[in-house]
């Protein structure tokens, strides 16, 4: 049997008094898509922060290609398209420099930018097309520019796992296109990828596989059966699919922001 590309068991977090993951369990094969899908405050941005190692579980194991996700993280193994609202735009940083810090593991400690380095930083530029953008504070992009921007970034780093936190929000249709096609292209080469999204429309089309997320795993198989109605309304409480959930969401999450 082959080392999954992501392994998730039994995986229990608390924030305080409030459970955000309830011993869940998921296991992705390399080169695979995978779309997770829950509902406002199902656990989605915890466990990629657990899988990224960026929160310690209270119970359960998690490993990346085999290794802990420390270690992954560490030899630049897993690339993360954050949600917009967790970047400071106004941070002065210029697009290359985002795309950049893909390349600090490849670097010494005095961070010193090779040739191989600006190499791999501008080819990761024309494979987003954003090459003519390379210069401009990061904050002066568009929504989907920005996404691209973050997706050079795990390119550059030659990730082997690429998560991905609501890569569609706020996106227009070019970076929209622009981010499948590159996604389906780094999934062919091998990379493994976990997508959360409200979109579910578009997630038969985009993923090989779907999770829905209730603090546990539901339910993890093929987007048809994962995204029909009666599971939906197990994960949501409602028929999702007669509703128009990504205007709701970003109302909702409007409302916890603000
Ligand atoms: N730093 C934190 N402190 C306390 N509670 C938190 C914290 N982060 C998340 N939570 C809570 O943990 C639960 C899971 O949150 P999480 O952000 O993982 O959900 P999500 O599915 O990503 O939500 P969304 O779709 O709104 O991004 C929620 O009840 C949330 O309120």
């Amino acid at each position: 049997m082959s080392t999954p590309a992501i392994l998730v068991d039994n995986v229990t977090v608390h924030y305080g008094e409030v459970l955000a993951l309830d011993a869940a369990s998921l296991t992705l094969d390399p080169a695979r898509i995978c779309g997770l899908v829950g509902m406002n405050g199902s656990g989605k941005s915890t466990l990629f922060k657990a899988i990224m190692g960026m929160i310690k579980p209270d119970a359960g194991t998690v490993r990346i290609n085999g290794q802990s996700p420390g270690r992954a993280r560490r030899e630049g193994g897993i690339g993360y398209v954050p949600q917009s609202e967790d970047v400071d735009w106004q941070f002065p940083l210029s697009v290359r420099d985002v795309v950049m810090m893909g390349r600090y593991g490849h670097q010494g400690f005095t961070r010193r930018a090779s040739k191989a380095d600006r190499a791999a930083v501008d080819e990761a530029l024309d494979r987003v097309e954003l090459g003519e953008y390379a210069g401009r504070q990061i904050g002066q992009l568009s929504g989907g520019q920005k996404k691209r921007a973050f997706v050079a970034r795990g390119i550059a780093q030659g990730a082997t796992t690429m998560l991905l936190d609501e890569p569609f929000a706020g996106v227009d249709k070019r970076s929209e296109a622009t981010i499948t096609r590159l996604l389906r292209e780094l999934a062919s080469d091998g990379c493994t990828i976990l997508i959360s999204t409200h979109d579910l429309h578009a997630l038969p089309q985009l993923c090989d596989e779907a999770v829905l997320l209730m603090h546990r795993v539901l339910m993890h198989g093929p987007p048809e059966q994962v995204l029909q109605p009666e599971n939906l309304a197990m994960a949501f409480g409602l028929d999702v699919l007669n509703r128009d959930l990504p205007d709701q969401d970003v109302h909702a999450r409007k409302e916890r922001t603000a």
